[in-house]
């Protein structure tokens, strides 16, 4: 055996075929011949030279001219142009300011724009941020079809790659609005492969907004409570839904309670609309009691003015039944709001398991019953976990404000919320009241920010409308 030649190797069989290396096709590499390389360069170049008076004929017919100026009659003339023209400029922006900024302004700053920011980084940014298509070894990138500027965003208005979808940007919004330096980024559909990416210049939701002013006409469907991040109010709707208002301590849950409420005060003068609130903290609404047709701070007496809405929502259904089915605030029967600050107090934290039970049996029925028959609960909500609020669900409605942790974004607002650039766990500490909403009608969620109404507003409103004293009603009625 030792003397065997082949002792100690594998012990294969003459006919066993080698394990196969599977045959590679690679695509041979080919040298370019340098005569096709500089026709490339001469057909760029023609190229370059025949679309630029295309698609710049303004700043392409000013050099002209202005070349040929100088060639004829030289520099003094040109100057003299140039003094005329800028005179010209001024009066035109002195005498009509808007069409001014529209017409020379804003579109020179979009050609500004599109050479500097987005023609420079297109190719970078979207390669890094995993949007570049690649087919046989070549790289395929969206196109830059125009680029457009408003007063506050730029909008980049670009033709998809074939095979892609707008939903591969949505996706990648956060890394889009990171490298083009811009707050944030929205995606807009206009067509197949048509679509525009809106940057915002600057973050118009930097600084607190003051309170709203007081409306003549309450439309509780559309409550002016903030400001959206592209300058538009952001109206919050409150009639025909429920509305949960999430963020951690100082995240500005207030500022969106008392937004909405302050919103709707001439209703509530009218006698066509009351809030009933709940306050446990004791500080959040009771600086302004006398606005509130029912207000309780402690558990029991929440528990008592939730089942008193549930038996008034009960009573409204029983009349309504096969006569309407939609409400209309009247005095009779006003828009109800139930403002309940806190409401993880009475439904996980409270130490009495039947006031958390009752609790919960009476915002379950109004949250799922209510809209119909004109109640709206109005919640406020520190920790968006089942454990701690498990009704979430049945609101129609959420804010997300400052969240502690990234997988809390989407309990709040719903799956792929942070994905689509949602990101409340990242909002600055230094500016409350900034939230990520989702608006009707459109999956992307908003950045939104609102009004702060502080101590004296309240203090002012309550003094002014306090409807405690215009429609006096016992402070619980027991159902
Ligand atoms: N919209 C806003 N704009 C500017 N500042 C705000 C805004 N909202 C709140 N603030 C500031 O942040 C502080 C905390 O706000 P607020 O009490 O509303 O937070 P919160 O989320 O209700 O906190 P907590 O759960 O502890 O009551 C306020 O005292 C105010 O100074």
């Amino acid at each position: 055996m030792l003397r065997d030649r082949s002792a100690g190797s594998a012990q294969v069989q003459p006919t066993t075929p080698l394990p196969a290396h599977g045959v590679r096709f690679t695509t041979p590499v080919v040298e370019t011949p340098g005569i096709v390389i500089v026709s490339r360069w001469v057909y760029r170049l023609l190229r370059l030279v025949v679309l630029t008076p295309v698609r710049f004929p303004i700043a392409t017919a000013l050099l002209s001219t202005g070349a040929m100026v100088v060639s004829v009659w030289g520099w003094i003339p040109l100057a003299a142009g140039i003094l005329l023209a800028g005179v010209g400029l001024g009066v035109w922006w002195w005498y009509w300011p808007a069409v001014f900024h529209r017409l020379v302004v804003l579109r020179s700053l979009a050609c500004w724009r599109w050479l500097w920011v987005y023609r420079r980084h297109w190719q970078p940014v979207l390669v890094v941020a995993g949007l570049a298509e690649s087919y046989q070894e070549r790289h395929y990138l969206p196109r830059i079809k125009t680029v457009s500027c408003t007063a506050w965003a730029d909008r980049v208005r670009i033709t998809l790659v074939q095979g892609t979808t707008p939903r591969d940007l949505e996706d990648r919004v956060t890394e889009l609005a990171h490298g083009f330096q811009a707050p944030s980024c929205r995606v807009y559909t206009r067509g197949p492969r048509d679509v525009v990416l809106e940057f915002p210049r600057r973050d118009l939701l930097a600084n607190p907004l003051p309170a709203r002013p007081v409306p003549d006409q309450v439309d509780m469907a559309a409550l002016e409570v903030g400001l959206c991040e592209d300058g538009t109010p952001w109206d919050l709707r409150l009639h025909g839904t429920h509305v949960l208002t999430v963020g951690v301590t100082g995240s500005g849950k207030g500022s969106v309670l008392w937004s909405a409420i302050r919103a709707m005060t001439p209703a509530m003068v009218a006698g066509t609309a009351q809030v009933w609130a709940i306050d446990p903290k004791r500080m959040e609404l009771s600086y302004g009691r006398s606005l509130f047709a029912r207000y309780a701070d402690t558990a029991e007496a929440a528990v008592d003015v939730l089942e008193a809405a549930v038996s008034e929502m009960h009573a409204r259904a029983d009349r309504y039944a096969g006569i309407r089915r939609t409400h209309t605030p009247t005095v009779e029967d006003p828009f109800m709001l139930v403002v309940l600050d806190e409401v993880a107090f009475l439904t996980a934290y409270h130490p009495e398991k039947d006031i958390r039970r009752r609790a919960e049996n009476a915002i379950a029925t109004l949250t799922s019953q209510g809209r119909a028959v004109g109640v709206c609960v109005l919640a406020a909500l520190q920790d968006p976990r089942k454990e701690v609020m498990n009704l979430r669900n049945l609101f129609p409605d959420k804010v997300a404000l400052r969240l502690d942790e990234a997988s809390q974004v989407d309990m709040v607002l719903g799956d792929d919320a942070r994905e689509r650039g949602a990101n409340a766990h990242l909002i600055d500490p230094n500016v409350p009241g900034v939230a990520f909403v989702r608006m009707e009608g459109s999956p992307l969620p908003v950045r939104v920010r609102a009004a702060f109404v502080s101590d004296d507003d309240i203090e002012a409103m309550a003094n002014e409308y306090g409807t405690r004293s215009l429609h006096p009603v016992p402070d619980v009625e027991v159902a």
